[in-house]
């Protein structure tokens, strides 16, 4: 069987996008995630005072996998844990019937804080798991078998909402051809690597290796990348004290592209104008890794192209142009 989900943005800047997941008997708005790979839920082992605005999974104990716990930690320091129960998941219509379901007992605050986040969607390779004492298979991994082909297709939009296909490929949401690059699984994510980078008309050549990051907000690479950037625009700076490149909100942006497989993924400057800051300029939808030797390109990314992932014998990603 396949499917489509949803995806929706979950404010007026698209920090992240939530998809409709019936767990158990509740359905849930989960954050699908190509950058980790547990799927784990509010639930009602928490303190009522951390469900405030939640949706949340009601566990059965009698699905409970005992002695199975599990602990995340995220990129931008958040963070979940709790126990590990096998329940009947539902994503556009695919059904995977004993899916390891991660039941939070406890909870960061950026998410409880969230009250739209009900918990994450891992779609990353299984590799990374966090789920002890037996790593689980995520819910793509789970379902893969069932699927009429061995993938999933990510289709993010700028201010609107967009979807997850699982299983198909829909032409009616690309056009022009489908670019494959084979994709680096051997560290459990989605690894691609460019040849090089342009800013506006500008090409240079440069290796940026980066994984595909859907539950990232922004495109992180390397500084000097950045610093080239936002020297093309006019009034931007470094502002440590809102942890990033901002600039003047009437600014033009230029286009930034990468170049995979030959091909240019362009990155539209509209959407590299992120959101106003509290001290009334913009900030920045390119930001630095921080030097962690590659880039994570997260949704500003994203949400101008249909990315295919497909896991066959050689797992590939395929870029489209919405
Ligand atoms: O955690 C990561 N992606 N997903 C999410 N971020 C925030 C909530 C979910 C992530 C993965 C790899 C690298 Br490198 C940096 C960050």
């Amino acid at each position: 069987t396949n499917g489509s989900a949803p995806a929706v943005p979950s404010d007026q800047y698209d920090s992240l996008y939530l998809s409709p997941v019936t767990v158990g008997s509740s359905t849930l708005h989960l954050d699908f995630d190509t950058g980790s790979s547990d799927l784990w839920v509010f639930s009602s082992l928490q303190a009522q005072s951390s469900l405030v605005g939640h949706d949340y999974y009601m566990v059965d104990p009698a699905k409970e996998k005992q002695g199975y716990t599990w602990k995340i930690s995220y990129g931008d320091g958040s963070g979940a844990s709790g126990k590990v129960y096998a329940d009947k998941v539902v994503v556009g219509g695919v059904t995977a019937t004993a899916q390891a379901v991660e039941a939070a007992t406890a909870v960061s605050a950026q998410f409880t804080q969230d009250v739209d986040t009900d918990g994450l969607l891992g779609l990353a390779m299984s590799t990374l798991n966090t789920v002890k004492p037996q790593q689980q298979k995520t819910f793509f991994d789970t379902v893969l078998k069932q699927l009429a082909q061995p993938l999933f297709a990510v289709d993010l939009k700028y201010h609107a909402a967009g979807s997850y296909d699982f299983g198909f490929i829909d032409k009616s949401k690309y056009t022009g051809a489908i670019n494959y690059v084979n994709a680096d699984t051997s560290k459990g994510w989605w690894g691609v690597s460019a040849t090089a980078y342009s800013i506006g008309n500008a090409s240079t050549s440069a290796t940026v290796s980066g994984i595909l990051d859907t539950g990232t907000t922004l495109l992180y690479v390397d500084t000097p990348i950045v610093k080239a950037y936002y020297a093309k625009v006019k009034g931007s700076k470094m502002d440590n004290t809102q942890g990033g490149y901002v600039f003047p909100c009437s600014a033009t942006l230029p286009d930034f592209s990468l170049t995979i497989g030959g091909v240019k993924q362009i990155v539209p400057g509209k959407h590299i104008n992120y959101s106003p800051t509290s001290a009334g300029n913009c900030f920045g939808g390119i930001q630095t890794n921080d030097g962690i030797g590659f880039s994570i390109l997260g949704d500003i990314f994203l949400k101008s192209k249909y990315v295919i992932h497909e896991m066959g014998s050689t797992p590939r990603i395929g870029f489209a142009q919405q």
